[in-house]
């Protein structure tokens, strides 16, 4: 299969879709892949490493797209990527549809097939694809966090794990998933006093026995986001119903309530954000200000740790990757039902639950599509 790996174009985004590893291992089982010239290079990986695995480097992208049947992203397309896209192509990479209707009415209008990566599931109820992300952002969003609380960034002046005889910060993380369960590790490490709030009691369980009274947990309801958003110096918003758009779980009015300096870091911000004063910030201008409190909102965290995000991201991928390119998309997804789940666009339709209720668009079952 002619496979296109193009150079990301979001904003400082730095990560690309498959290293010269993953390459190697597409060349070697008889795949042609074509990676676009300096694709590579915000995660250290040169041209030449890439023609030592075997790729062809393209410095047109004009070329690069229109040979591809199966193209290789990170982001989600942009506006100029959604009008190459051709009803005989598969898209793979990141989408989160129900944030972005303009997207969706894109991705349906160009007539391609387009998989989403943090919709794959998995055996044990996770997103297997999302997830090597998710611990990435998890990981990052203490350390914006810890910057945002900075007098310079506009915050309140206070190191994280305080100093002796002056107490650590109070940080809260809504949703205690790969997300969230990452930032809570970060967060204590730093020596600060965590709470995480999530809806799913068993979670709770997970993470009250894996940390042992450290960090607590409380089961999240109006009233105890209402003593979150009064208590903490730090909110990570970490909330997740897959495929659809998040909860706003912090409004406005209760920004009011929040102790002057603080910060809210919403790392679901992708999936359009869990506070209401959330808008998608970039690398290069990350947070902004509403009624005092500081909002770090940046929709691509591990664009910024390029080097690590990429090696995890190929790690997760090139197996779903593989089945693409040696079966075709019809054939991987109906050998495979946690791989179904990522269809969201195809040939003009929406297959995706979520994406349809999100914008009102009529839903047409992945498996109508395979059988046809
Ligand atoms: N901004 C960025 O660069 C990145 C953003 N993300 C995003 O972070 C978000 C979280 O992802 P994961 O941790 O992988 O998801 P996950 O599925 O592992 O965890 C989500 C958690 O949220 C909980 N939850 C759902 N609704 C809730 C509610 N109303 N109140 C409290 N808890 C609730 C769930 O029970 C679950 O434990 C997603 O939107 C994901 O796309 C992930 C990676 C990078
Ligand atoms: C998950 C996602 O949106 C990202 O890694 O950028
Ligand atoms: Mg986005």
């Amino acid at each position: 299969m002619h496979i296109g790996v193009p150079k990301e174009i979001k904003n400082h985004e730095y990560r690309v879709a498959l290293t010269p590893g993953g390459v190697r291992e597409l060349v070697a089982r008889g795949h042609r892949v074509r990676v676009q010239a300096e694709a590579g290079i915000g995660s250290g990986y040169p041209d030449d490493a890439y023609r030592e695995a075997g790729a062809d480097i393209v410095a047109d992208v004009d070329a690069l797209w229109a040979s591809a049947e199966l193209i290789l992203k990170v982001k989600e397309p942009q506006a100029e990527e959604v009008a190459r896209l051709r009803p005989e192509q598969t898209l793979f990479t990141y989408l989160h549809l129900a944030a972005e209707e303009t997207l969706t009415r894109g991705l349906i209008d160009s007539g391609a097939t387009c998989i989403a990566y943090e919709t794959v599931t998995d055996d044990l109820g996770g997103l297997p694809l999302l997830a090597p992300m998710s611990r990435v952002a998890g990981r990052m969003a203490v350390q914006a966090g810890a910057h945002s609380l900075e007098k310079a960034q506009g915050g309140a002046g206070i190191l994280l794990p305080g100093v002796p005889g002056v107490a650590p910060a109070k940080v809260t993380v809504i949703g205690g998933g790969v997300v969230g369960e990452n930032a809570a590790r970060m967060a204590l490490g730093l020596g600060a006093e965590v709470t995480i709030l999530d809806k799913s009691l068993p979670r709770l369980e997970v993470l009250d026995h894996r940390y042992q009274g450290r960090i607590r947990t409380v089961y999240s309801t109006t009233e105890t986001l209402e003593a979150a958003v009064r208590e903490s110096d730090m909110i990570i918003g970490a909330v997740l119903v897959p495929g659809a758009a998040a909860p706003k779980l912090i409004t406005r009015a209760m920004l009011g309530e929040m102790k002057p300096g603080s910060v809210l870091v919403d790392v679901a911000i992708d999936q359009g954000g869990c506070f209401e004063t959330s808008k998608p910030t970039t690398h290069a201008e990350p947070s902004y200000m509403v009624d005092g409190i500081v909002h770090y909102c940046v929709a691509n965290m591990p664009g910024a740790v390029a080097r690590t995000s990429t090696q995890a991201l190929t790690n997760a991928t090139l197996p779903f990757v593989i089945a693409l390119a040696d079966k075709g998309w019809k054939q991987a997804l109906a050998d495979d039902a946690h791989f179904r789940a990522g269809l969201n666009v195809h040939a003009g339709q929406v297959t995706y639950t979520a994406v349809g209720e999100a914008f009102g668009l009529e839903v047409v079952a992945t498996e109508q599509i395979l059988q046809g």
